[in-house]
């Protein structure tokens, strides 16, 4: 054998690199022995909690393969098992993530003003929201809140009533082509995103043309990529992610979308700089100087009215008026513009950031809700019945408007958005980070700093213990008198505490005002039954199969004014 200088390059290379795949094997083992065991009190604590068992290092990652409703199917079917405990713990790979359903915990974490890190899987919005107010966190959050809160005070809402009822008023007439069975959701989605545009940023109609319209679709389609990366697996790392069409897809949807928010702002912006006020600024003023008395201007709040939670509850939606300056009441994209102009709270990219989380959060979740509603009143005909007798006592024969003091006489149909928003609540789980230990006050076991937890709303509201006869739709369980009775964390649609929903009211207002005015020009009705309904929880709950239903005109409705 010729001892070569290449046969001995190639023979040490080769002694290297068995060397190192000898090593590797043992310091992996050490790695893994000293992270199991800094983490042994985590793994302590988590063992103390009820669970399904796991494979070894998958955990129960297996249990999420699969469509996406047949994972919901096998989580809620599954959860059955622990109804007693009130939670469930599972482990994806090294991830621990607790449901909790009892509302004494739920308690614990919504009300707290410590537990506010929302759970790595909002990362995917990242992107297109950035550090918007839905994923922020710390100062940057609570300062951003505190100036975006007033902007959904009632008196600022009413004044967008006008443009509630002609939305409605559009969709109605959309509608009436639709003479068999049909996907409602579409016309929910179009209508909200229009709304949004108008009420949220001041893009009027006339001037939304057709880049509103691709905006609505492109909003629409990205939601579609971001529900894929929530359910499919692969998906979910970025750089697997990049190679896909989605990602390309991705890109083009947020050049849409991204280039219309910032057209928006820099027109609203030169406005502003030439000292023109907002029509909407405009309405707003004229609304708040009493032109609309329906309601006195300190009132935040109506009596017996809840406005999607527990009347018991109060957050920063609550608060009296004398604490929101008459500055304060304006649009949302007119208060963030005059905070930037007066001083360094906001900086461009802050405030499309803001626009865009508000313009998400407040499309697909109303979206779903009044989907769900329709077909609510398409499968139960008698509940129908007397949703239709109150809007024929309000409202007569008149095709007159909806006006704020109409959706105040509106009890039964908000008895059923109520019920609606319990059974089929359109944010089905909502998840936060734990940087502390919290100990959970139906049981006294701790859940640990680092571990997931998640508000499981879709089983809370479905409790045999706080709802008689739970899968029922029953509008009842909204009487005040049954309300009274109830944990105020029982019913959590709009989460609660100080991370609750900031478009709640605006939510409840719309919502009854789009969905009376469908109901005052159609009566309903829906070939399936709830039983047949395939749910999927990506962020948004949905019907797999879409919201069917079919429409009929009312012979004695009024004409859509
Ligand atoms: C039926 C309709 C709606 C439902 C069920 C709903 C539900 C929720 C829930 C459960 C959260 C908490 C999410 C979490 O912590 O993970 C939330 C947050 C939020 N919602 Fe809504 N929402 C609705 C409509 C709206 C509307 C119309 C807007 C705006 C116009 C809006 C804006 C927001 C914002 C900005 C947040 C983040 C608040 C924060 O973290 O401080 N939502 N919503």
């Amino acid at each position: 054998m010729s001892y070569t200088a290449e046969n001995v390059v190639q023979s040490s290379t080769w002694s290297a690199t068995t060397l190192f795949y000898a090593l590797l094997l043992p310091a992996m083992i050490l790695w893994y022995t000293y992270w199991r065991m800094s983490r042994r009190r985590f793994y302590e604590l988590a063992a103390k909690l009820d669970g399904p068992p796991g494979l070894p290092l998958l955990g129960n990652a297996l249990e999420f393969t699969g469509g996406s409703a047949d994972i919901f199917r096998n989580l809620v079917t599954k959860s059955y098992n622990f109804d007693d405990s009130g939670i469930v713990k599972i482990w994806i790979g090294p991830r621990l993530i607790i449901f909790i359903y009892d509302p004494r915990d739920v308690e614990v974490i919504l009300s707290s003003h410590v537990h506010i890190d929302k759970a790595d899987d909002y990362k995917f919005f990242k992107p297109w929201l950035g550090n918007g107010l839905l994923i922020s966190t710390g100062q940057k959050w609570r300062s951003h809140r505190k100036l975006i809160a007033p902007t959904f005070h009632l008196n600022v809402l009413k004044s967008f009533i006008d443009l509630f009822n002609a939305n409605s008023k559009a969709v109605v007439e959309k509608l009436k082509k639709e003479t068999s069975n049909f996907d409602c959701h579409d016309y929910m989605s179009e209508c909200t995103v229009e709304i949004l545009l108008e009420t949220a940023m001041g893009v009027s109609k006339n001037t939304q043309g057709e880049s509103g319209f691709e905006y609505a679709m492109a909003v629409m389609k990205m939601c579609d990529i971001l529900h894929l990366r929530h359910t499919k697996i692969w998906l979910r790392p970025e750089f697997l992610f990049n190679f896909t069409q989605y990602a390309k897809n991705q890109e083009k949807l947020l050049g849409v979308i991204h280039g219309l928010t910032k057209k928006v702002i820099k027109k609203r912006k030169e406005e502003y700089k030439s000292g023109k006020k907002s029509s909407l600024m405009n309405e707003i003023n004229a609304t708040t100087n009493g032109a609309d008395d329906t309601l006195p201007m300190k009132t935040t709040s109506v009596d017996g009215l809840s406005f999607g939670q527990s009347s018991g509850l109060k957050d920063d939606l609550d608060v009296d008026d004398n604490d929101v300056g008459q500055k304060k009441r304006l649009a949302f994209l007119d208060l963030l513009l005059e905070s930037s102009q007066n001083g360094v709270v906001l900086s461009d990219e802050e405030i499309k950031e803001q626009v865009d989380t508000i313009m998400f959060e407040g499309h697909d979740t109303t979206a779903a809700g009044s989907s769900f509603f329709l077909s609510m009143m398409g499968i139960h005909q008698d509940i129908q019945d007397k949703v239709i007798e109150e809007l024929d006592q309000i409202f007569g024969d008149s095709d007159r408007p909806v006006t704020f003091q109409d959706t105040l006489e509106m009890k039964y149909l908000e008895r059923c958005l109520m019920e609606t928003l319990r059974l089929y609540p359109p944010v089905p789980v909502i998840g936060r980070n734990l940087k502390q230990d919290i100990t959970l006050a139906s049981c006294n076991k701790k859940i640990p700093a680092g571990a997931t937890v998640v508000v499981a709303t879709y089983k809370l509201h479905r409790r045999p213990d706080i709802y008689p006869n739970p899968n029922k739709f029953n509008p009842d369980n909204f009487l005040p008198e049954r309300s009274a009775d109830r944990h105020y964390y029982a019913f959590v649609p709009f989460s609660a505490g100080p991370r609750s929903c900031v478009g709640r009211k605006y939510a409840m207002l719309k919502l009854k005002i789009i969905l009376a005015t469908i109901l005052r020009n159609f009566r309903v009705y829906s070939d399936l039954k709830e039983e047949d309904f395939q749910l999927q929880a990506d962020i948004i709950l949905k019907r797999a199969e879409g919201f069917k239903i079919k429409l009929a005109p009312r012979k004695r409705a009024a004409k859509a004014f």
